[in-house]
């Protein structure tokens, strides 16, 4: 059994801040490398994100840098950088054999890469890990309880990195399944977009439920055609968070949904936001990606139409609802 104590984390935006507070809540020493420069100043400072994290006291053994070489010394890292700018960020890491763990959700445009595969090739020569569940970065770093899943392809590592994270109130479950957590959480943000939309456009709890239901048959289709677990879609990477986001506009990704579903522009949406909507993002390349592969993906479709400005929620709705009638199934 590897145990690591001396945890890195790349990425100072809500979550990867959530995570390191996690880590450091009873006093263990954790590195945050921040592109903010303030961000890094505050948190050293102040043991505060007012940019991204404003309301959670930050213990002061997490410690921020704006260099990532100060994380080389580390035992395991934490990469919870948006997937659009994962890339680059991986390809300047500090060499060694630490583990990654993988906690963004999403796919990138163009290589259909999910974080994991963009590790793989960038940062090889390590273990590699999926941190994926429903888990509001505030609400972690309150110390509320959550439970989350830990995947890697071998399950030793998944076991012992797992149990490296556990917290009495944070309660990682180990699993081989890699792709399923990543496809569970790329897809879940693009329909927390949809179930904001029908909020804000005012179309009732039946339509709400209606989404989280055919949207899981989507992420099914779509997951199983690319080898996940059923088991993964429907545990805490998949519905797990399908349901937590799917419903509360503490979602940046509901949020936006329902600014779409109000009739906003998605491009002033888009405009000088701080914080990601990953889903607006993973959107159109997975609409792109089960295309490719045949899927039927109706609704991340719809999502992808509404985000690029294609389509207007009434005419998207009406396509939705004039689907030629099928039998219930995946
Ligand atoms: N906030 C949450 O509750 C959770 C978020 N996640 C995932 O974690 C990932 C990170 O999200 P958050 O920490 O919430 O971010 P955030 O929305 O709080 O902050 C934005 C982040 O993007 C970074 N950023 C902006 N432009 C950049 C650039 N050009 N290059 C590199 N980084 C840049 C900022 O430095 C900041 O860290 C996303 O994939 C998200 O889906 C996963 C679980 C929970
Ligand atoms: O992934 C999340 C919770 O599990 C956070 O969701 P949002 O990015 O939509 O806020």
């Amino acid at each position: 059994m590897t145990s690591y104590s001396n945890f890195g984390v790349v990425g100072g935006g809500a979550w990867g801040t959530a995570l390191a507070q996690l880590l450091a809540a009873e006093g263990a020493p954790v590195r945050l490398w921040a592109r903010e420069a303030d961000v890094v100043a505050a948190i050293n400072a102040d043991h505060r994100n007012p940019l991204f994290l404003p309301d959670a006291a930050l213990s002061p053994s997490l410690t921020a840098t704006g260099d990532l070489a100060d994380l080389a010394a580390c035992d395991a890292l934490l990469v919870v950088v948006p997937v659009p700018f994962l890339r680059a960020v991986l390809a300047e890491l500090p060499a060694g054999d630490a583990p990654l763990i993988l906690c963004s959700k999403g796919m990138e445009a163009g290589s259909f890469a999910f974080p994991i595969d963009m590790a793989r090739e960038l940062a090889p020569g390590r273990p590699h890990a999926v941190l994926s569940g429903p888990t509001f970065a505030h609400e972690v770093a309150a110390g509320l309880p959550t439970a989350i899943t830990l995947a890697a392809d071998d399950a030793a590592v998944a076991v012992d990195i797992a149990r490296a994270l556990a917290r009495p109130h944070f309660r990682p479950y180990a699993s081989t399944d890699v792709i399923g957590a990543e496809i569970g959480g790329a897809i879940k943000n693009i329909l927390a977009i949809a179930c904001g939309i029908v909020d804000g456009a005012g179309l009732g709890l039946n339509a709400r439920a209606a989404l989280i239901s055919r949207g899981f048959a989507e992420m099914t289709r779509f997951g199983l055609a690319r080898g996940a677990a059923a088991e993964t879609l429907a545990g805490l990477a998949g519905l797990g968070d399908l349901v937590l986001t799917c419903t509360s506009a503490n979602s940046r990704n509901f949020a936006l949904g329902q600014g779409l579903g109000r009739g906003e522009a998605a491009a002033t949406l888009m405009a000088d936001r701080r914080t990601v909507a990953e889903g607006a993002f993973s959107a159109p390349v997975v609409a792109a990606a089960a295309h490719a592969d045949g899927i039927d993906m109706p609704i991340t479709d719809a999502v992808a139409r509404l985000v690029a400005g294609e389509t207007r929620v009434a005419e998207a709705v009406q396509a939705l609802l004039s689907r030629p009638l099928r039998t219930e199934g995946r």
